[in-house]
């Protein structure tokens, strides 16, 4: 028997309506069947679409015009947004976001956990979901004799120079732009990745929203700083409340953005900021929530599912800088939390003195190595709170914990796709989902961060 072809040609223009939406946020239509992906379609509208790749099951499609408008499409504030890759989301009400994020979630709990009967619950959204992220690390590019500073183009690592990114604390789009006009004054050159040269690769600066301190790290290739003297007395002098000047070396060929060599040119080697009542240290290398407002609300939901009485032995695993142990310890007996990055965990310590918390230690590790370890040592923790990067947690802590069996688990999670799976594990061991509670830590992209707790059968 022939296969049958697919319905569309490339480069032909075909009418579709919009049926769903991608977990990217790409509208999905059909022709006979036939999905075709159309980056910034919506549900419901109909659309002139040109078929740009042919493939078996599906293709690919460029959004021409819609023909009939979403009521839900919004004209995205950002005048880069269709070519910068940073956000996603901008042509779609902030309602639907919060909707098809929370689909996002029931799919992943229904397909990859076979967990269609827990609750998630409706996206805990912001009031206003602009201007939240607290750190930016820009790539630096060479713009004829000066150069450029901005997000990398979709798919490609062109740099799209932007004066500023309406996502971002505006401290920090004023601190980018500085160091850019100031190493472009000094003639310094801009690293280039294909050549590997140049001097200048990054810039990341980080804001304390509740504080207002400013740390800007520049990154270059090169182990001197060209003109560090006159770099630093200008952001000074611009910049009054920059509290930390980092210079961080990186002369290696790779996407990781800083590299070993970190030297503090001026002030201290820490911001503050503050969630709630506790107060944080944040060095460079440490991870520190990017949306300060929608951290309270997850670390209170965390909280609130860990229900401490105070005579709990709680284990916080992969617990950067201390934030969440540090909200637990107020209600807990003791918190143990572990870490892989000694300089977040060094940060942890010194937060907890900092708090004049005593009830909280933290170790250096991989948790999949020191949870067993505990364990050996006779640790049986009532609570476990777990906040993994993307690819969620080892297959050894999981099985650890379940061999523990602490009366609770709080699951963290910044990818609902590794949560339902690590979920699926721990209810086959014994543990039983109780609902998710998604919370929209990152307005206008596709990320959604999620908060869920499991009980022991
Ligand atoms: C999503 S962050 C959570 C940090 C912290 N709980 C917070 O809310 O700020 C994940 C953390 O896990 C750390 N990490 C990554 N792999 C690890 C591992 N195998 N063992 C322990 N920590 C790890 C990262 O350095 C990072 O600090």
């Amino acid at each position: 028997m022939p296969k049958p072809q697919p319905p569309v040609q490339k480069n032909e223009t075909v009418e579709v309506t919009f049926e769903d939406l991608t977990h990217e946020g790409n509208g999905v239509g059909k022709i006979d069947g036939y999905p075709l992906f159309v980056p910034y379609g919506l549900p419901g509208e109909k659309a002139e679409v040109k078929v740009v790749k042919v493939k078996k099951n599906f293709g690919f499609g460029k959004l021409i015009k819609a023909t009939e408008p979403s009521e839900h499409r919004v004209e995205p504030p950002c005048p880069v947004y269709y070519q910068c890759g940073g956000c996603q989301l901008q042509h779609m009400s902030y309602q639907m976001q919060l909707d098809m994020k929370q689909k996002q979630v029931q799919d992943a709990m229904k397909k990859i956990g076979h967990l269609e009967h827990v609750p998630v619950h409706p996206v805990m959204g912001m009031e206003d979901p602009w201007r939240y992220r607290n750190k930016v690390q820009i790539p630096v590019g060479q713009d004829g004799d000066g150069l450029k500073a901005g997000f990398y183009q979709k798919r490609s690592h062109n740099i799209i120079d932007m004066d500023q990114c309406i996502i971002q604390d505006e401290h920090n789009d004023r601190m980018v732009e500085a160091v850019r006009r100031i190493a472009e004054k000094h003639g310094i050159s801009a690293y280039d990745e294909e050549s590997h040269r140049g001097t200048i690769r990054h810039i990341m600066s980080r804001t304390g929203q509740a504080t207002g301190e400013i740390m800007v790290v520049i990154v270059t290739k090169t182990k001197k700083l060209p003109h560090q003297e006159e770099i630093i007395n200008e952001i000074v002098e611009t910049f009054p409340n920059v509290k930390s000047i980092v210079h961080n070396v990186n002369n290696k060929r790779t996407n990781v953005i800083l590299g070993e060599q970190t030297n503090v040119i001026y002030g201290d080697k820490y911001i503050h900021d503050k969630i709630g009542d506790v107060e944080f240290k944040i060095s460079p290398k440490s991870f520190y929530q990017v949306n300060p407002v929608q951290t309270k609300t997850l670390y209170d939901q965390a909280l609130k599912y860990a229900d401490l009485k105070g005579h709990e032995t709680v284990v916080d695993a992969y617990c950067g800088i201390g934030t969440i142990s540090l909200f637990l310890a107020q209600q807990a007996k003791q918190v143990y939390g572990v870490e892989i990055i000694a300089d977040a965990v060094n940060d942890a310590k010194k937060n907890a003195k900092h708090n004049h918390i005593e009830n909280a230690e933290f170790v250096v590790g991989e948790a999949e190595n020191v949870f067993p370890w505990w364990k050996d040592q006779g640790l049986r923790p009532d609570v476990v709170v777990v906040d993994p990067p993307r690819k969620g947690c080892d297959e050894n802590l999981l099985n650890a914990m379940i061999e523990v069996k602490p009366e609770k688990i709080v699951y963290v999670s910044c990818n609902p796709s590794t949560l339902a799976r690590d979920l699926r594990i721990l209810e086959d061991g014994g543990y039983e989902t109780q609902e998710v509670q998604p919370v929209d830590m990152f307005p206008q992209t596709s990320h959604v961060e999620c908060v869920t707790w499991l009980k022991r059968k």
